[in-house]
């Protein structure tokens, strides 16, 4: 079996070249590829690579992921996460082959408290929820065998992510301000890149699996409770830090202003993920713990 990563050097990107390499030839780009164009925005590029490789699974890990920047550079983010992940559909419907692709908590307005499910209207706040969204729709649009994976809060001990940051900032400063009115689960990249694998094994087998899942960990936080959790696990492990747990204020998100909205209810009901792959997902706090583990 053939598979064609797309970007490799993301956080999921990189568990996939990992998790993917037991199922068969992976094939692994990133935007600087010379010999394939793994570049989202050169869609006619991208369509060529396709057609050379004539993988049997496209994996899709590239995407524009700057929440704030996208609300400047809505066109760059357009063709990224929507009108690339559209001709890759289109380029898979032809082949015959798979496509999987992830997209985000951030296509929901937020709304309520309740896990959002997959039949769930999204409504997004933001040009990369907006984008995103219409990656997943041209997607469903042109091909069949596609996986959608929409997942929350990433984090990887490879890459940037908000737990990487709070300890950065620990280390800098007395006191952080991190708000405690959104809610949602941090979702490690590995738990991410391992379900794939087992996702894409047995969708080949039973196409009737194709679709869109929600896929995160268990359980839920806000970005202060993940925070705290973080410079508590930090203090624990003696690392050069300036502030204890209690030192992450909390606040409420009219006090923390940024450029793109985000969604106060992130929490995403991941039943029929569970229910169709047989999974149990695990608390977010072990996976997060194992990344502190490691990079501390
Ligand atoms: N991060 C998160 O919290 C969440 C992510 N997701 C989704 O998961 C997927 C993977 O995210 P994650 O691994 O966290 O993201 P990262 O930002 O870690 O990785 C994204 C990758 O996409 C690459 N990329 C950006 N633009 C292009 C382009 N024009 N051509 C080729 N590659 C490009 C980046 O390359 P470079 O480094 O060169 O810019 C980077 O390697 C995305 O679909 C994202 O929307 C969903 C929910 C939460
Ligand atoms: C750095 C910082 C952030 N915050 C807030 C801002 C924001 O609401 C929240 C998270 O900030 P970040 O910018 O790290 O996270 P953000 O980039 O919004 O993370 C999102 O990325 C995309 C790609 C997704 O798909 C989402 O699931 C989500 O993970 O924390 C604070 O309150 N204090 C701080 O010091
Ligand atoms: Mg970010």
């Amino acid at each position: 079996m053939k598979i064609l990563l797309l970007g490799k050097n993301g956080q999921i990107g990189w568990e996939l070249q990992r998790s993917l390499a037991p199922l068969g030839e992976v094939i692994a780009l990133d935007r600087h590829s010379v010999d394939l164009c793994g570049d989202l925005t050169n869609l006619p590029g991208l369509a060529r690579t396709v057609q050379t490789v004539r993988p049997d699974v496209i994996v899709n890990a590239a995407a524009h992921t700057a929440v704030d920047r996208a609300e400047s550079e809505p066109e760059l983010a357009r063709t990224v996460n929507a009108l690339a992940p559209g001709v890759l559909a289109q380029e898979a419907s032809k082949l015959g082959a798979w496509l999987v692709h992830y997209s985000t908590d951030y296509v929901f307005d937020g709304s309520g408290s309740r896990p959002w499910m997959e039949c769930d209207t999204p409504a997004p706040l933001s040009v990369y929820g907006m984008t995103k969204l219409e990656g997943e729709q041209l997607i469903a649009e042109h091909c069949q065998r596609y996986l959608i994976l929409r997942t929350s809060w990433v984090y990887a001990a490879r890459g940037g992510n908000f737990a990487k940051t709070m300890l950065r900032l620990a280390q800098e400063r007395e006191r952080l301000t991190v708000i405690d009115d959104q809610w949602g689960a941090p979702t490690g990249a590995e738990l991410l890149a391992d379900v794939t694998a087992h996702a894409i094994r047995q969708a080949l087998q039973r196409p009737q699996d194709a679709g869109l899942y929600h896929l995160a960990a268990s359980g839920e936080t806000t970005w202060n409770g993940y925070a705290k959790h973080v410079i508590a696990q930090a203090a624990r492990a003696q690392t050069a830090i300036k502030i204890v747990a209690n030192d992450v204020a909390a606040v409420p998100t009219s006090a923390f202003p940024t450029p793109a909205r985000r969604p106060h209810n992130s929490r995403l009901d991941c039943t029929r993920l569970q229910t169709t792959f047989g999974l149990k997902l695990p608390p977010w706090q072990q996976g997060v713990d194992r990344m502190l583990a490691e990079i501390l």
